[in-house]
């Protein structure tokens, strides 16, 4: 199933707009109220599941916390382990650790050093892409442990805050569901 222009509107228009959140600049693209309507979160997983079904995906990685309300269900979708990525010292087993720059903040990411072999094809999933730290950091802790990501996969893009074009340049396929400006 290819999306077709009125499932991605559909998508678009689920998903409401903060002005000045968290902090006065910032327009907050707000997935929660996606995932309050069933039918645009299943679309979104249907969605997702479809695209990456044949692509040989061996995990599903999704960041903390929203890219686990994407990441989870599309792994379970394609039959995969989901691996979560989380905030600082919540893991209980060794982890990498890698730090980053959020559009409003730095923070430090951390994935069980065991979760991922090498060998691996994964498939990274979050919520939104805005600057491309988070999953540019999330990456890299994948490389670490031995795995290999070709394919990112979000709900949102925040296309004018170039964060697509940061993962391309790490040789990623990127492919968002539906488009906004950050601004
Ligand atoms: O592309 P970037 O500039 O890195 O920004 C995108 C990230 O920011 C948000 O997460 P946030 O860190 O706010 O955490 P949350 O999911 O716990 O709300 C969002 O869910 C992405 O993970
Ligand atoms: N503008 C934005 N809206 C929602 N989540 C975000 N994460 C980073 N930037 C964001």
């Amino acid at each position: 199933m290819t999306a077709t222009a009125q499932q991605l509107d559909f998508l678009k228009n689920s998903i409401k707009s903060i002005q000045d959140y968290p902090k006065p600049g910032i327009l907050f693209r707000d997935v929660t109220s996606l995932l309050e309507d069933p039918k645009a979160y299943a679309l979104s997983i249907e969605l997702l599941v479809e695209r990456y079904r044949n692509a040989g995906i061996t995990k599903v990685v999704g960041t903390e916390a929203r890219g686990f309300l994407f990441g989870a269900p599309v792994a379970l979708g394609l039959g995969v382990g989901f691996i979560p990525v989380r905030k600082p010292g919540k893991l209980p087993r060794q982890t990498f650790s890698e730090s980053y720059e959020l559009e409003y903040g730095t923070d430090r990411l951390e994935l069980h050093c065991d979760a991922i072999q090498p060998g691996d094809v994964v498939l990274v999933v979050d919520d939104l892409l805005a600057t491309g730290g988070t999953i540019e950091a999330t990456v890299k802790l994948i490389q670490r442990a031995g795995g290999t990501v070709k394919d990112a996969a979000f709900i949102i893009n925040l296309f004018d805050l170039a964060g697509e074009a940061r993962l391309k340049a790490l040789g990623l396929n990127v492919y968002s569901l539906v488009n906004f400006p950050g601004h």
